[in-house]
């Protein structure tokens, strides 16, 4: 990514360095035979860097939300789904736009994902990289400690990409 922004890669790899918080997520989600009638899990954007997701079983349920529709993210045999979250598109100041997704359940089958979340660990700050902020000569989000971000993240309900709004400027 930082190449392609074309930024000096040490600038974003300091960020995301050894002590990076890296949290994984194992998702159960029943069968329904009323799959409309059911929440699997609520529309959001992940808070994070990047997400590294499995569709274990292979089965159907992954949504992204792509021009107001949502769309279904087939699972491929042996192969991950890497998603962008709130902390990239706010350190690379809006270039990288971190993905709305959910997850609905299937009428027959169960269906599990493990997703793993990496994120900026304690003590670094988010917010839009310098060299980026003088590029585009403003800087779209606010900047905050990691504690402070997630202590903002967690008092609130998943919804959509909201928490992203709260940090833009
Ligand atoms: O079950 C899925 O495919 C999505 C899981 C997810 O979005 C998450 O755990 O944040
Ligand atoms: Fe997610």
């Amino acid at each position: 990514m930082a190449i392609a922004l074309k930024i000096n890669p040490e600038e974003m790899k300091k960020l995301f360095d050894d002590d990076l918080g890296q949290i994984m997520r194992m998702n159960y989600y029943p069968p329904c035979p009323q799959p409309d009638q059911v929440i699997g899990l609520s529309p959001h954007s992940d808070s994070t860097g990047v997400t590294i997701l499995l569709q274990v079983n292979e089965v159907e349920g992954l949504q992204i939300r792509k021009n107001g529709r949502w769309v279904s993210v087939k699972p491929l045999p042996n192969a991950f789904v890497v998603n962008v979250g709130d902390m990239i598109e706010i350190v690379t100041n809006g270039t990288y736009r971190s993905i709305e997704h959910r997850g609905v359940v299937n009428s027959e089958k169960e269906r599990i994902s493990i997703g793993t979340f990496h994120n900026m660990g304690t003590g670094k700050e988010v917010g839009p990289l310098r060299s980026l902020v003088e590029r585009h000569k403003a800087s779209f989000f606010r900047s905050m400690s990691t504690d402070e971000y997630f202590k903002g993240l967690f008092s609130r309900e998943l919804g959509g990409k909201a928490y992203l709004d709260v940090m833009r400027i």
